[in-house]
Order: C-alpha cells, then structure tokens, then sequence
C-alpha cells in the first residue's frame, strides 16, 4: 500500500504581538494521521469553531508551515516556499474547495472564465478546443455542463450550483485529493445533501479523496469513513467514522454528539447532554494526555 499523505507530529503555533504582550497560540499539536492512494476516501475532521480544522487544512495545501512535524505528499514534503512549477505540481494534486462559493469568485467576472484560466495554467495549453473540453468534462463530473455555465455570472447561479462549479474547478487538473473546508455550510440547507452526496460520487467514481472539514455530524455520520476529533488542537479521537459517532469515547466526543438536538428533543426544548459532560469536556481542555492506539485502529485520547 503507499501513501498519498502522510502527516507525521505536527503542530502549529502562532505567536502574535510585540515583544511587550506577546500570546501564543497552539492551534495545532502533535497531529498525526495518514491517508492511502490506493484507498480514496472521506476522511472527516471535525470539531468546534477554533479547534484547529482550518489551520490543519492550511498546512496540508502549503499555505502555512507546520512550526513542528512533517507532511508528505506522495513522499515528498509538502513545501510552501517551493518554486513555482513545483507549485503548480504540487496543486494539481491538491486542490482546496472553499466554504463560501460566493467569495471564491468575483461577482463581475463570468464563471467560465475562471474554469478557463485554471484549464489554460493547468493543462499549460492555450488551445481554444482542449481548454473547453476540460471544462466541460469537469463540469460534467459535478452534474453541469459548459453549455449552462457559459455566459452566466455567479449572481445568476444558486450557491448550490455554485458551489458546483466550484468544485469542477477543483477538478480540472484531475486531483487525487480535496481539502473541503466546509463546503456545504454557506449553501442553502436544501442543496446541501446534493453537494454532500457530490463528494461521496467524487470518491466513489473517480476515486478522489477527500478531506472533509465540517462542524456538521450528520453529514460527517453520511459520508465519511474515517474521522478525527479535534478539540483546541488536539485530536481526542480517531477511528471508522461510524464506529466513533456511534460510540464516541472522549468525553469532548460525547459533548459533540449530545449537543446535536434530535427532532424529539428540539421540540421539547432541550439538549441531550447530562450536566457533567459539560464539565468532563472541559476538564481534557489544556491536558495533553496520550492519544492510545487500539488495535482495531481507534485511537482515544487518555489522560493519566
Ligand atoms: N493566522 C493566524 N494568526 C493567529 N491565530 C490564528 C491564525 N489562524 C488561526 N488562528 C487561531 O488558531 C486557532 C485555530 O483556528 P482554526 O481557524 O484553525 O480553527 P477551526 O477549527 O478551523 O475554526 P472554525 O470552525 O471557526 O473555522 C484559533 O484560536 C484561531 O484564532
């Protein structure tokens, strides 16, 4: 089996203000997991708003380096200061869908010319008929077709769509890896099960995986084979997606799962949690513990 990414300790800290007032920020600590290039899959990393997700996404595309532990691409460390063609290599490769379609592309440009520029700098053509038929096959991939999008600007579109397209732009280059950071929440609840199961074809048919980064448990239950929980930087537990949250084991794990209401519970007003989960959470907050491999590949976080 060979890797398609391994990220090995890392961690991220962030140091802000001057030399009088300076705070640092552990956004990250000591994350470790890998993913297989022969076996695509959802890999879900969810937690809390400020729990790491995004920065986590960010040093895997290169976009922040990691101020410990390393991360691998196909073998190779993944390099934020590396020239521009390896850049490029390495973005063909990896591709990042965004949360909000509606920012990732500018209200006065058409869409198509946004596909067309990424076709032009990926396929390193500037032939009129390949670059359209990029487009086109990627845009079929998503359940659109060149033909609806030429022309239309991204007001002209729901974020659903959009999102759509955003995402056949992400594939152009033929990715065998996604970092979706939150692809479904800026989209109308409606059309998110349609992006979700999007993602799910993606791995499916074309067999690309995708790291799925969400605050949203039923989906992340829906989709993902595996998943990590992140809570303040930590991973407090990683295993078989379905194994987790039906059985999640950390305390924070258990908070996470409680806190969703059920149809029963929001009508009546209430959460499920018990008022000592709260308490048990927050106790692992600041602790580092050790996260425990079992052998049937859970890993739970445990304090002495
Ligand atoms: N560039 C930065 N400079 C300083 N602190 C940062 C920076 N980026 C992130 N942080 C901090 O790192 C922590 C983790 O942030 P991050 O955005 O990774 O969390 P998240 O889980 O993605 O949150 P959300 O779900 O709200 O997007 C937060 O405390 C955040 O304020």
């Amino acid at each position: 089996m060979t890797t398609l990414l391994d990220v090995q300790n890392v961690s991220k800290r962030f140091t802000m203000g001057g030399i009088f007032g300076r705070k640092t920020i552990d956004a990250v600590m000591d994350a470790s997991f890998s993913l297989s290039s022969e076996n695509p899959e959802i890999f879900t990393i969810i937690g809390e708003s400020g729990s790491g997700k995004t920065t986590l996404a960010r040093m895997i595309l290169g976009l922040e380096d990691p101020t410990e532990g390393d991360i691998l691409f196909r073998g190779e460390q993944v390099d934020r200061h590396a020239g521009r063609a390896e850049r490029l290599k390495f973005m063909s490769h990896v591709q990042p869908v965004f949360q909000n379609p509606f920012e990732a592309f500018n209200p006065l440009k058409q869409i198509e010319r946004y596909l067309e520029s990424t076709a032009r700098r990926f396929l390193d053509t500037s032939d009129k008929a390949a670059i359209d038929k990029a487009m086109d096959d990627s845009l079929q991939k998503v359940g659109l077709s060149l033909k609806e999008v030429r022309g239309r600007f991204p007001h002209e579109m729901s974020g659903g769509q959009l999102q759509r397209c955003a995402i056949a732009r992400a594939l152009i280059p033929n990715p065998p890896l996604l970092i979706a950071d939150e692809p479904v929440s800026m989209v109308d609840a409606s059309l998110r099960m349609s992006i979700v199961n999007l993602l799910k074809s993606l791995r499916d048919d074309l067999k690309v995986s995708v790291i799925y980064i969400t605050h949203d448990l039923a989906t992340a239950y829906y989709i993902s084979n595996r998943i990590i929980i992140m809570q303040r930087g930590r991973i407090v537990e990683m295993g078989d997606a379905r194994t987790v949250l039906e059985n999640p084991e950390h305390a924070y794990s258990r908070l996470l799962k409680a806190s969703v209401l059920s149809t029963d519970d929001a009508g009546a007003g209430k959460l499920g949690t018990d008022p000592t989960m709260l308490d048990q959470a927050n106790n692992s907050v600041g602790r580092a513990g050790e996260l425990v491999a079992r052998p049937d590949g859970r890993h739970v976080r445990v304090y002495a």
